[in-house]
């Protein structure tokens, strides 16, 4: 590649961490960052032991349990799930052995993997940062090159700090204009997806770019680039700027000073080139953007808060048409029913897609002096204890405890049914987190994806409502 050709942020990335490339193009990627948690390090660390083998950058990796943590208590007390106990105890054992910084239950910064690593300055622009998660699109929004692997890719970078990859095809999602009242980054990203679909973004690594993505804050970016896999990119990135140094100043981890001075200086060279050629282009405007709810069991059946659940009868195809028809059955949803109609048993604000402070406050001013509709049971989880810590200290959690919510420990909880935290057969979650797909949050559960503010205006009225008639 000539050195003068115009680069995507996403190149540029790759570029600086190609080992070698083999002549279809794969190449062996240096890693930065290993983010651990778990789920899927178990057999990673059993392979390095049978093969003998150290992991190659101890202070590169860091661990933590998040998934299966209860979020009670009970994680003070001892784990009472002999399933989840033996997850967090083997993660113990391993990163005793291997070496690997780890952060225990006990401790103030742990969390969700993807709330930890931007929170405590582990993710850093320009890096590369994998981890046995599909989240991990999340980290991109500090202008990095983010994505999920598997755990025999897992045992595979422990052992060498590299990972071999295909090249990926370069998009870049714009959206102009300024976002409405009482809509989020959540919206934007739901609609996106609405837009291209759970496979638009199939075999691409996606740029947010436009007016709307540089006006957000971080947390706004972060919810954004976690949902990326939700629209089937390999990852998805958000060029870094004067917010993401802003950032990035003030997380412990980070470096300082003149180092800080020497990165900032570097990390500005990275924003793709103003002539650089995306392989795909999707626009999107602001004005068109209104607060999303799904209604499905698939992030792209997605519509405004004003619209109505789908008719299937609408639907020419006959695949799709008995699709929705099983996802109406599902969910137990009439067609044509107004969504605001819909009356939900549960509300679950949290996940690391939104269990961020920015994500508290947010539901905080709609909750602030109401109380949730009688007969609805609402839990929030901050994403990190740090999360936790900064809303008490907001008193945030008097103002979501006066409401009637459940204030939690920090972990991935009712976002998927892995550990107590878990939706009833046949319960309706108005949720913030990512997927809603058939039991994700437990057995028969129905999961409706929206933002923490409408998260939250659900949970006063008692149904799916348009939160800009609340505020
Ligand atoms: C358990 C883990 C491997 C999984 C993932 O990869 O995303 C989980 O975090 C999820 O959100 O479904
Ligand atoms: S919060 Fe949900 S989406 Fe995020 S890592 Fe945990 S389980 Fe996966």
């Amino acid at each position: 590649m000539s050195a003068t050709k115009p680069r995507t942020l996403f190149d540029k990335i790759w570029d600086a961490h190609v080992v070698e490339t083999l002549p279809d193009g794969t190449s062996l990627l240096y890693i930065d960052r290993h983010l651990t948690h778990e789920v899927t390090s178990p057999q990673a660390y059993e392979g390095l032991r049978l093969s003998g083998r150290k992991v190659r950058r101890p202070d590169a990796t860091i661990a933590v349990v998040d998934h299966n943590v209860p979020t009670d208590a009970t994680r003070f007390t001892g784990v009472n799930e002999a399933e989840s106990a033996l997850q967090i105890a083997t993660l113990e054992k391993n990163v005793k052995e291997f070496g690997v910084p780890y952060i225990p239950l006990n401790d103030k910064r742990q969390g969700i993997v993807h709330i930890i690593g931007p929170e405590l300055g582990l993710s850093l622009p320009g890096m590369t940062i994998v981890c046995g998660d599909s989240h991990t699109s999340t980290h991109g929004a500090m202008g990095s090159l983010a994505f999920g692997i598997g755990t025999s890719e897992v045992e595979h970078v422990l052992a060498t700090q590299t990972l071999l990859q295909k090249p990926a095809k370069n998009m870049r999602i714009t959206v102009d204009g300024v976002l409405g009242r009482g809509v989020t980054a959540k919206d934007v990203m739901l609609a996106i997806i609405g837009k291209i679909g759970t496979a638009g973004g199939t075999g691409y690594v996606v740029e947010y770019a436009g007016e709307v993505i540089r006006a957000l804050d971080m947390a706004g970016r972060m919810t954004i680039c976690n949902m990326s896999i939700e629209a089937g990119a390999r990852a998805g990135m958000v060029a870094p700027d004067d917010t993401t140094f802003a950032y990035v100043a003030e997380r412990p981890m980070a470096p300082k000073g003149e180092a800080l001075e020497r990165a900032i200086e570097y990390w500005r060279t990275l924003p793709s080139d103003p002539d650089a050629v995306f392989d795909a282009e999707v626009y999107l405007h602001a004005d068109d953007i209104a607060p999303q709810v799904t209604w499905g069991t698939s992030p792209e059946t997605v519509v405004p808060v004003t619209g109505r659940v789908p008719d299937p009868a609408a639907e020419p195809d006959e695949a799709k048409r008995a699709q929705i028809q099983r996802m109406l059955d599902y969910m137990d949803l009439q067609p044509n029913t107004p969504i605001a109609e819909v009356k939900i048993d549960a509300v679950f604000l949290g996940s690391c897609t939104n269990g961020r402070i920015e994500d508290i406050r947010a539901a905080a001013a709609i909750l602030k002096g109401r109380k949730i509709a009688p007969g609805v049971r609402a839990m929030a989880v901050p994403g990190s204890g740090l999360v936790k810590e900064q809303a008490e200290a907001e008193g945030l959690d008097k103002i979501l405890i006066e409401a009637g919510f459940e204030w939690r420990e920090a972990g991935c909880s009712m976002c998927l049914g892995m550990n107590p935290d878990k939706l009833k057969p046949g319960e309706r979650c108005a949720s913030t987190s990512n997927r809603n797909f058939e039991g994700r949050q437990g057995p028969g559960g129905r999961t409706h994806l929206l933002s923490p503010a409408m998260a939250a205006a659900a949970a006063v009225t008692g149904h799916l409502v348009d939160v800009r008639e609340i505020n």
